[in-house]
């Protein structure tokens, strides 16, 4: 097995960045030239390492002394001035710049959120494509990844408040080149790149890396590299590597003492499981076999003994976070939700905190995939104007009086469009229109397109990521259907209520917490979490409650509905404050409470440009 642990360093400097001062600001921390390698690629040169540790450690403690000088010379009081934590985030997608789903929209849209209430927050993500806004560092470090030494480059841009970092690396741009839809995992939907552990793993590494050796001057408030006082927050099992290599390469070596790691699941259901013997790709000592260890009595991707990269990431991890309350309750209810890591999750604890949803790109007064805008003032002139333009949009009849459905998600089995598809022929036959929107699964692709076939005049399935489409079924719909077998939080049914589109969902994860029955939406009960079948429970379920919201379409109660939908702060500010406390409870050095700062939280709310 391989003993090499990691190798990097800044091997060269062309100046120049955008946002960062690379030049100069290395050269302040001692990095410029600087080599630092561990065990086996290089001979160990512990004096770097205790250089780099100090050098990080002095220009950190620069960056916030120059703060409070700000803070002395007048500056008004409610500044956010050196306060709060350092928040690193790593994940997989990083909406806008790369999404196949909730995972992007809410690194998206919590960092800026966090960064609002004074924290200082960067993103560190894969760079998939050309991100016209995003400028290259210049900054290269050099990482073992296998049992190969790989150049891999930082790219970054300062948006909303957040550092946003791209991991600039082969094994992304040339796999992707592009911003959505599954290529991001692998050619198609279902299929996953064979060195995605690799990928991954020097993701966790290059995460690591950028807080010590990107110096990061994008906000007056805060200068320099983040330095080793930081907390992690990683998400899903693409970043369950980094509390690992976290102990491995850092901590045994006096680096980042104090940091910690946070470990978001947004969805259980995909845990990176692989060959046993893969676990020597991952560079990491023998004594953590056992927190990869796993047995299940699966053939894919191997027969019997496996390795479970989400497993470790929960074991490895401070805290174990997940995206709402009712999803936390479900994960350790048993083994069919918890989807055999209940026992597991059992023993760590976890928190559910429901996620928000970003109201600029989702606001339908500003809308700019929509022909009208819109608020709660207005929502009843302006849904039917909608409705007619979605109708035209998709070749269905344009009739204002006929209720329109709407279902947006990726066709997977957690999201139950099969079981809607076969639900729709038992109320098709009334006075409704549907409308369906997913990519994913071929066959489901085809289910969908199938159903306009069978019922032109009622029915359109659009197997396309089309982000335009989705904003205008959710503004023109009636109503929203989330069918899901399993729901970690839900973000359509957030973005449906902020358009005053009524939610039918189904009785799982958060949609049991942020949709109320007959308030906000239509409850349907849970459904059955086999995935190999369709229920057929599940397919009246789901025709009982679209006939239950049919009856109260064109009443007052819906208007009602609407209005309670409309009136609700669905955004990142109260998901963002409990966030807070929680990581603050992770008691990180120098970790203070955020304070909504007059000129930060500008920033944070300011529009995304489009990369
Ligand atoms: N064909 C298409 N065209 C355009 N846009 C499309 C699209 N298909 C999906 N989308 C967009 O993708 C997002 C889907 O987000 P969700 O949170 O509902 O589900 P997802 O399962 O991907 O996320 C997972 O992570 C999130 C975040 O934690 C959890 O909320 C969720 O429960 C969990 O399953 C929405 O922004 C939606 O508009
Ligand atoms: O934001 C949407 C979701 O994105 C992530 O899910 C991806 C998952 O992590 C990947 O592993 C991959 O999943 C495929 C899986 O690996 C494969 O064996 C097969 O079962 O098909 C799966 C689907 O292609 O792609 C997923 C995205 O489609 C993130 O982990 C989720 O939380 C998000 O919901």
């Amino acid at each position: 097995m391989a003993t090499v642990t990691a190798s990097y360093f800044v091997s060269h400097i062309h100046g120049g960045a955008a946002s960062v001062d690379s030049k100069s600001n290395l050269a302040q921390i001692g990095l410029r030239t600087q080599t630092v390698t561990h065990n086996g690629l290089r001979s160990v040169n512990k004096v770097d390492m205790l250089q780099l540790k100090s050098n990080v450690k002095a220009a950190a403690k620069k960056s916030r002394s120059m703060v409070k000088k700000t803070e002395k010379e007048g500056a008004p009081a409610k500044i956010v001035c050196g306060s709060g934590m350092n928040l690193v985030f790593i994940s997989a997608e990083v909406g806008p710049w790369s999404k196949t789903g909730g995972l992007g929209d809410v690194l998206g849209g919590l960092p800026p959120a966090m960064a609002a209430n004074g924290h200082r927050a960067m993103t560190v993500s894969p760079r998939y494509d050309q991100y016209r806004d995003a400028w290259d560092t210049s900054v290269v470090v050099e990482i073992q990844v296998g049992d190969r030494v790989e150049k891999v480059r930082f790219f970054h841009c300062y948006k909303r408040g957040v550092d946003r970092v791209f991991v600039d690396h082969p094994v992304f741009l040339e796999k992707v080149w592009g911003k959505t839809k599954s290529k991001i995992y692998g050619p198609t939907a279902g299929t996953d790149y064979q060195d995605n552990q690799l990928r991954f793993s020097l993701l966790c590494q290059a995460a690591l890396l950028a807080p010590l050796v990107l110096n990061l001057n994008s906000s007056k408030y805060f200068s320099g590299p983040y330095g080793e006082d930081v907390i992690f927050i990683a998400n899903d099992w693409h970043t369950a590597l980094l509390p690992c290599y976290l102990k491995t390469m850092y901590q045994s070596r006096g680096i980042y003492m104090h940091a910690k790691v946070a470990f978001c699941i947004h969805n259980i259901a995909y845990q990176g499981r692989f060959a046993f013997s893969d676990f020597d790709l991952l560079n990491l000592p023998d004594e953590y076999k056992s927190s990869f260890d796993f047995v299940d009595g699966y053939a894919k991707p191997v027969k019997g003994r496996k390795i479970n990269w989400m497993k470790a990431g929960i074991l490895e991890s401070d805290r174990v976070v997940t995206v709402s309350p009712y999803y936390a309750q479900e994960l350790v209810s048993g083994v069919e939700k918890g989807v055999e890591l209940d026992n597991i999750i059992r023993k760590t604890g976890i928190t559910g905190i429901v996620n928000g949803m970003d109201t600029q790109e989702w606001n339908p007064a500003t809308d700019k995939y929509i022909d009208c805008n819109y608020d709660i003032t207005t929502v009843m002139d302006a849904k039917p104007l909608l409705k007619e333009a979605l109708q035209a949009a998709v070749g269905l009849p344009v009739d204002r009086s006929i209720p329109v459905i709407g279902f947006i998600g990726r066709l997977e089995e957690q999201k139950g469009s099969d079981i809607l598809v076969a639900a729709v022929s038992k109320f098709i036959g009334r006075n409704v229109q549907i409308i369906i929107l997913g990519t994913g699964k071929k066959s489901f692709e085809q289910q969908i397109e199938q159903l306009e076939v069978s019922y032109p005049d009622k029915a359109r399935g659009v197997a396309k990521f089309n982000v335009p489409l989705a904003h205008m079924i959710t503004a023109g719909a009636d109503f929203m259907l989330v069918p899901s077998r399993f729901e970690p939080c839900g973000l359509i049914q957030l973005h449906a209520m902020r358009y005053g589109t009524i939610p039918i969902c189904a009785s799982t994860g958060g949609l049991v917490d942020t949709v109320k029955e007959g308030y906000t939406g239509f409850h349907m009960g849970d459904f059955n979490v086999e995935c190999a079948t369709v229920d057929p429970a599940d397919v009246l379920k789901i025709a009982a409650a679209v006939n239950r919201a049919l009856a109260v379409y064109g009443t007052l109660a819906l208007k009602e509905m609407i209005k309670n939908c409309m009136s609700q702060d669905l955004s990142w500010k109260g998901p963002a404050k409990n966030w807070e406390l929680l990581l603050l409870s992770l008691g990180v050095a120098g970790s203070e409470p955020g304070i909504e700062g007059e000129e930060i939280a500008p920033l944070a709310k300011e529009n995304v440009a489009t990369p």
